[in-house]
């Protein structure tokens, strides 16, 4: 029996489920349950968003430097507790603990902080007219909006979106992936400590059909924030369509990494490709799945690459050492491995990887997949347009920037590239032609939290960061003055 019972937030208060039901939460690394977590209803979404309706008035007449002090607080009190924090994301997430350490943790806590900060520093628009009249745009926040996250990046994508919402004014009715509910759980109990008032965010755990659609399907929930996948976000955007609800959907991707023969093939650089493609398992929408390279270099940049991919540790995630730990879920882990299948079935050569791992010690159940790198395969592949969401990289070569460009373009997703050359017009040409909603330039997930976040095609609609996040959760009204 799990030691662990996890709690919803509804209206200030850590509560069970009402119908007392629960889901089983494992442990990626062992396989085992070590958690329960709430498997809640439409009444427990109902109950939150009720609370979050009668808190509404007040939190949006609440200062914004009042709701930019409460929101430091909460950060304060994750970083006071990161160790603890990151060991958490890592039990549930499978990811390795040192990378929840470095990355999501501090990354959950900056986006508190920046979200606090932005608000304060949130222009209004005004227009003069010659004809002596003067417009200005009032912001108003929408009441109360919903937030749905993922497992790869619980709680950095958790917070992410609560903090623009609630900066901007808006109360909250939130749902983490049941699959990775913990650290937000522990969210809950600390944003009660910070002094948030009751109702403002509320926190109703479960599945998505279910406690998810429920909260879309609200008609009192004005704004759905979603991140996940195309299929979900094409469900979400069809059940909130008839309520004219606004959506931002952050969705899937098939990102290209583009290598030139020109390229700073430094060590540095080199390191920070093998990232971009193994990073958190590769279970991050931004990683570069399709790695391009000029055909000029291909064997020798194909041998170099490899040996590095061949030197990540996969193993423990509670391991200091480890570079990779465990995919999230068994489902996920049969998901990645019949991708793997799929792409020998087409034809391509797997270099290295393609198998699941057993790391020693305590792991042995664990679903562990081996850093696969495969070639052979052209763009059309099914293994090339379809997202994996594991730790598996396909190289294809190119001859020039023309074929690079129509090979990177050629998918249905829009998210991120990246792009590795020294050649400053071809970076700035390839900039602009590249159809995704975030080009790096000699670099990857290089994130400033100012700038837009988000893609096009099958990647999303709307954008997140800065001033587009505060935008999203409010409601222009102009106000025009004679004189
Ligand atoms: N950021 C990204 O791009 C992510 C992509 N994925 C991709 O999606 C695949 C499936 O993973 P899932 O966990 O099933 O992702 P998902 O997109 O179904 O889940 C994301 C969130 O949406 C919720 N949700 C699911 N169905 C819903 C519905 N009908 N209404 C409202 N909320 C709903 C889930 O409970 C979770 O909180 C993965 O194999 C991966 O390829 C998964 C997670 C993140
Ligand atoms: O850095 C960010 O803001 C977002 C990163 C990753 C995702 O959104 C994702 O993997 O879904």
């Amino acid at each position: 029996m799990p030691s662990t019972r996890l709690a919803n937030l509804i209206d200030g208060r850590l509560q069970a489920p009402r119908d007392n039901r629960w889901l089983d939460v494992y442990e990626p690394a062992t396989g085992a349950v070590f958690a329960q977590c709430p498997d809640s209803t439409s009444a427990d979404v109902d109950a939150a968003v009720q609370a979050a309706q009668k808190a509404a008035p007040e939190w949006m007449a609440t200062p914004s430097d009042e709701r930019a002090r409460l929101l430091h607080r909460l950060a304060d009190l994750i970083e006071a507790r990161l160790d603890e924090f990151a060991a958490l994301e890592s039990r549930d997430s499978g990811k390795p603990v040192a990378l929840a350490k470095r990355l999501d943790i501090p990354r959950a806590v900056s986006n508190l902080r920046f979200f606090a900060a932005a608000v304060m520093a949130w222009d209004s628009e005004s227009h003069a007219m010659e004809s002596g009249a003067i417009n200005y745009t009032l912001r108003r926040p929408l009441g109360v909006v919903g937030c749905i996250s993922p497992w790869n990046l619980p709680l950095y994508l958790f917070t992410w979106k609560i903090a623009p919402a609630l900066a901007s004014g808006n109360t909250v009715v939130a749902k983490p992936s049941e699959i990775t509910p913990c650290t937000v759980a522990l969210l809950a109990a600390l944003s009660i400590e910070a002094g948030f008032p009751p109702g403002v965010l509320n926190i109703v755990q479960g599945r998505g059909p279910t406690t998810g659609q429920a909260i879309v399907e609200h008609p009192a929930i004005k704004a759905v924030s979603f991140t996940g996948s195309t299929r979900t976000g094409a469900s979400i955007a069809a059940a909130a369509a008839p309520h004219f609800k606004k959506v931002s959907l952050e969705l899937g991707g098939k990102n290209p990494a583009i290598v030139f023969a020109d390229a700073d093939l430094s060590d540095e650089h080199l390191d920070t490709i093998v990232r971009s493609g193994f990073a958190n398992q590769g279970e991050i929408c931004l990683c570069g799945s399709r790695l391009l390279v000029q055909r000029s270099i291909y064997d020798t940049f194909r041998e170099r690459y490899l040996e590095r991919v061949n030197a990540l540790r996969v193993g423990d995630p509670q391991d200091a050492g480890s570079d990779l730990g465990a995919l999230v879920s068994r489902e996920h882990f049969e998901k990645v491995m019949g991708c793997i299948q799929l792409a020998r079935d087409e034809g391509g050569r797997v270099l290295t990887g393609g198998h699941a791992l057993t790391p020693p010690g305590r792991c042995a159940e664990g679903w562990f997949v081996a850093p696969t790198v495969i070639d052979g395969l052209s763009n059309d592949t099914t293994t090339n347009q379809q997202e994996i969401f594991g730790p598996v990289v396909t190289l294809i070569p190119f001859d020039d920037e023309a074929e690079a460009l129509a090979i990177a373009n050629g998918t249905g997703y829009g998210l991120a590239a990246s792009l590795w050359t020294s050649d400053l017009s071809r970076a700035h040409r390839m900039g602009a032609r590249l159809e995704f909603g975030i080009v790096w330039i000699n670099c990857w997930l290089l994130r400033d939290l100012r700038t837009p976040f988000g893609g096009s095609k099958q990647s999303g609609v709307g954008r997140e960061g800065g001033a587009e996040a505060l935008r999203f959760f409010t409601e222009p009204r102009n106000i025009c003055i004679r004189y």
